[in-house]
């Protein structure tokens, strides 16, 4: 159900679910569960992306790092009213759960993970009220600190949602349609277009929580290092 409470359905025969292995020996014994969610922007929710015992570390692992949540404005990054939650960094020498969680978001995506090439995991939590307005994650401005890492533009979003309890009005939604918020699971869109241009469809927030809390775990992958892994179109405009 999105924040409106209406149920999901799957209007076309394209969006279906399917085992993954994507070629990588990881994903042979346990292949990824792919729910295709949308075509445009392409969204893609893995089922069972984690288990309880490894939402459970991420969560423990991150509470005593929690800060208020900033957002980039101009070249700085700073708190705003639109986003309210807390979150911490965690680096996969934090703990072998979080390796095994990065080396599982690269066999699944296919990307390279490895730093600078995508961002530590970013763990959220959302108490009461909590909630991310409309926003994209890749930056729309030059000037964004998201480049000071020097490895492009965010090219894609693995959003898993480690909550316990993820209420109907706390779920995710792309532009009205919703993004299901299930436990355990992992949500992957791509942020910007083969060309390089961030994907205006990929516009999407987090309802506000209504009761308990909510907690999610972000991996904010880069341009640099897919060059071979998701090339450019045939046509320019892809
Ligand atoms: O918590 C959510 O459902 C969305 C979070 C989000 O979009 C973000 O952290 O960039
Ligand atoms: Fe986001």
């Amino acid at each position: 159900a999105d924040c409106r409470g209406e149920p999901r359905r799957h209007p076309t025969p394209s969006l279906r679910c399917s085992y993954e292995t994507n070629g990588s020996p990881y994903l042979l014994l346990q292949p990824a569960k792919r729910e295709t969610v949308r075509l445009q922007p392409y969204v893609a929710l893995y089922h069972d992306f984690v288990s309880d015992a490894e939402a459970e570390t991420v969560k423990a692992l991150a509470g005593p790092w929690l800060q208020r949540s900033v957002v980039a404005s101009g070249e700085k990054q700073q708190k705003a009213e639109y986003r309210i939650s807390k979150s911490a960094w965690l680096k996969d020498t934090a703990d072998p759960a979080v390796a095994a969680l990065e080396r599982r978001i690269a066999a699944v995506t296919g990307l390279d993970v490895r730093a600078p090439y995508a961002e530590y995991l970013q763990v959220v939590n959302y108490g009461l009220g909590g909630h991310y307005e409309p926003h994209f994650d890749h930056a729309t401005s030059g000037k964004s600190p998201l480049y000071r890492m020097k490895s492009g533009n965010r090219i894609a979003t693995v959003m898993i949602y480690v909550s316990a309890c993820v209420s109907a009005a706390a779920a995710s939604v792309f532009r009205g349609a919703g993004g299901p918020a299930l436990q355990n699971a992992a949500l992957f869109w791509w942020n910007l277009r083969r060309n390089g241009a961030g994907d205006g469809d990929t516009l999407h927030a987090a309802c506000p929580v209504l009761a308990g809390d909510k907690w999610v775990a972000n991996k904010w992958i880069h341009e640099h290092g897919q060059e071979f892994r998701r090339p450019c179109g045939p046509r320019p405009e892809d």
